[in-house]
């Protein structure tokens, strides 16, 4: 699986259909989110799956511990691969989220990569996911390798704020994708780069190409 995750960002069934089609051949892995679920939420992730991709469903679940794990459920039933928590719901909601059977994968949010942060306060996150049984951790890319070496290589580190090119927008902690995938990133999540090209296939096949050389 290459790892490269599109945020499908686009509030449009047509427009995200265009692009799993068109970026196919470098893209496994759609990240829908609310932008996008509120939409079309079943209908989204029978396209992507249908396609033959897989769906990270990118809801973010921050709620008291029943109602995160009849969440996780629902997720469940949906088939994706993987969705997120929230590292804030504390210690009793991702221990209810990790302890649904058979469940997708689930990443715990740490601080988003809009916000400046501590590198502590990350770690001190990453920790207590791993602890309650969570697969890994969202995080922005200048920590992957403090949680690498904190948490073992086997939990997972997947970064958005992931900039090709400098920009002026609300991403605050970034790098390359390059810079990403040799620190360590399991996978790295990508919109505007993409969705905001000219021509989104040929950005999805150079962001390609510039991390398998690695
Ligand atoms: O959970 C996420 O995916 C996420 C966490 C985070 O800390 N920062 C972050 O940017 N994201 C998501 O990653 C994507 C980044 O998109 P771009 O900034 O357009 O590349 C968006 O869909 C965000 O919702």
């Amino acid at each position: 699986m290459n790892k490269i995750i599109l945020a499908l960002d686009v509030c449009d069934f047509k427009k995200a259909e265009k692009l799993v089609k068109e970026t196919s051949s470098y893209i496994d892995v759609y990240k829908v989110g609310p932008i996008l679920f509120l939409w079309s939420g079943k209908e989204i992730v029978k396209m992507i799956k249908d396609s033959g991709k897989e769906v990270f469903l990118d809801l973010k679940f921050h709620d008291i511990p029943a109602t995160v794990k009849r969440s996780v459920e629902s997720a469940k039933e949906l088939g994706v691969f993987s969705l997120t928590v929230h590292s804030a719901g504390g210690e009793e909601m991702l221990k209810a989220a990790a302890a649904v059977e058979n469940r997708p994968r689930i990443w715990a949010v740490t601080v988003l990569t809009s916000q400046i942060t501590v590198p502590q306060e990350v770690i001190k996150r990453a920790k207590l996911a791993k602890t309650c049984g969570i697969d890994g951790v969202i995080s922005s890319p200048l920590e992957i390798g403090l949680i690498k070496k904190e948490c073992g290589k086997e939990f997972n580190v997947i970064t958005p704020g992931i900039r090709p090119a400098k920009t002026d927008d609300d991403q605050k902690r970034v790098s390359t994708p390059e810079v990403a995938v040799k620190e360590g990133a399991d996978f790295i999540v990508i919109g505007r780069p993409i969705l905001e090209a000219v021509n989104p296939a040929e950005a999805a096949k150079s962001i390609y190409g510039s991390i398998i050389k690695n």
